[in-house]
């Protein structure tokens, strides 16, 4: 926490406990990582883990500075209506809990309404933008979503088992997780079977992680492993993957070194079936972690886009095309651009395996990929890439300052531009909602947009991470 974000929470957010018997805390909201505010009678404002808005809480104090002090809620005085039981044994502050979800004793709407006020908070405070309206959340299950997992894997010799999981709490140690309500059921169901896997090969020392990656038909799972594989745990993961139908795909080191155990079985893809559209991927390419959320994503991403058969289309930071495949289902051409140059030839390969399978009358437009650095945008490359009546831009956390600096700076210097013209309509999607405030606030403050909606995508049920989006129309 930086001294300006402590010393910046309104007092409504950490109402004062003054009129409370000595140690006890009103809390008045929740921070970016489901920590209850409150604020002593001193005016020192206290992080609360484990205590939700509305409640009167005792706490035991960890951490101690000048302006704060973090601690974990021992009692709770007054219990919030919106509290409820958490779904998965794992979740809690207990020694050993699991650190993968921060929320789940609050109801999932609330967890929407804290998620929403968030993006609202940084919208207008980092950015000084106040959307037109906002957007209904977008929500989906909020059990067995998480199609793409990284779990670590551990043996444990002194106990001679093996530990699969996400990390514990504040911690460097593997939760011991037999369940996993967030995973899909039939993932988290393999558990256990996966850990008695692991313990019985030879390698089980050297194999660190195993990735998961879930399609519409096929679950795939990336071993890492630091020794070559012996025949016999090879035989082993065959076997498991049989009975668990399971595709094995191995990485010996890097990235690029992933490949199938066996080649030749279904391939891994998911579906947009709104567009008519599939979309094959290999487990290491990026996809959306949750499909259901997904689906709804990219029809309301459509929807507010509102693509003309006329119109040209760019999608910044396209990835394999998951939304450039259905934005040709509309417009008159898309241009997709994207920095993995592995993400750009699967999104070339989709799409003209999308467009050999479409209905007669039904081809998509015609689409051009690029491969592209997109933090490194100047001016000159965008009027190169020239005009498009809308954009989709979906950037990774650190967001798409360069794009919208640029689109600025033509903005405001119009000699620049030869004719170019900006996009009437860009629709922001953002895994980080301070990245998105910032680009916002350039976008209406210096190049001449106005916000005209924005909402919240509960792309990440229990966890504090927010997923969000935006739109904005040339002014
Ligand atoms: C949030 S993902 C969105 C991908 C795609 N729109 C989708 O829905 O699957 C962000 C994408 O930005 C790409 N990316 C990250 N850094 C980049 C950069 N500097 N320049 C261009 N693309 C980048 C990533 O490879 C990733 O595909
Ligand atoms: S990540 Fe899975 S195991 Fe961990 S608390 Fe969440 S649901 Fe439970």
């Amino acid at each position: 926490m930086s001294e300006k974000q402590e010393l910046s929470i309104p007092q409504h957010e950490a109402p004062n406990s003054d009129d409370l018997p000595e140690g006890w805390l009103r809390v008045g909201s929740l921070d970016m990582d489901a920590q209850g505010i409150a604020r002593r009678p001193d005016g020192k404002v206290v992080f609360i883990e484990g205590a939700l808005p509305f409640e009167v809480v005792s706490v035991q104090v960890g951490r101690k500075k000048n302006n704060w002090e973090q601690g974990t809620v021992t009692q709770i005085h007054s219990e919030s209506s919106q509290r409820v039981t958490p779904g998965c044994p794992h979740f809690g502050l207990h020694a050993g809990a699991c650190g993968g979800c921060k929320m789940q004793h609050l109801e999932a709407s609330a967890q929407v309404a804290i998620k929403q006020r968030v993006l609202e908070d940084n919208l207008w405070h980092l950015g000084k933008v106040k959307a037109d309206t906002m957007l209904r959340p977008i929500e989906g299950p909020t059990w067995g979503y998480r199609y793409r997992a990284r779990m670590s894997v551990r043996y444990v010799i002194k106990k001679g088992e093996v530990l699969i999981g996400f990390h514990e709490r504040k911690s460097r140690y593997i939760a011991d997780m037999k369940v996993c309500r967030i995973l899909p059921p039939h993932v988290s169901a393999m558990l256990m079977p996966l850990r008695a896997l692991i313990a019985q090969m030879e390698a089980r020392e050297t194999l660190p992680q195993i990735e998961l990656a879930c399609g519409d038909e096929v679950t795939a799972m990336v071993l890492r492993h630091l020794e070559p594989l012996s025949d016999s745990d090879k035989d082993k993961l065959r076997a498991f993957g049989e009975k668990h139908q399971v595709q094995w795909w191995l990485q010996p080191k890097g990235p690029d070194t992933v490949h199938l155990l066996d080649t030749g079985g279904p391939q891994l893809s998911y579906g947009l079936p709104d567009f008519g559209i599939t979309m094959p991927f290999r487990p290491t390419d990026f996809t959306q972690v949750n499909p259901f959320i997904n689906r709804v994503l990219v029809a309301r991403s459509l929807r507010l886009l509102n693509a003309q058969k006329t119109e040209r289309v760019i999608d910044w930071f396209c990835g394999l095309g998951n939304f450039t495949l259905p934005i040709a289902t509309q417009a008159a051409e898309v241009l997709g651009i994207e920095g993995a140059e592995t993400l750009v030839a699967r999104s070339r390969d989709n799409y003209a395996r999308n467009q050999a399978d479409r209905p007669e009358g039904q081809a998509l437009a015609p689409t051009s990929f690029v491969a592209r650095n997109l933090f490194e945008m100047t001016p000159a490359m965008l009027v190169a890439d020239g005009t498009a009546d809308k954009w989709l831009v979906d950037p990774p956390r650190e967001g798409a300052f360069a794009l919208a600096k640029a689109l600025a700076e033509l903005h405001e210097n119009h000699e620049l531009r030869q004719g170019w013209t900006p996009p009437q309509r860009i629709v922001y999607v953002s895994c980080n909602p301070a990245t998105l405030a910032r680009d916002a606030g350039l976008l209406v403050h210096r190049a001449g947009y106005r916000c005209v909606s924005a909402g919240v995508i509960n792309m990440f049920a229990h966890t504090a991470h927010v997923e969000s989006m935006a739109v904005f129309e040339l002014a």
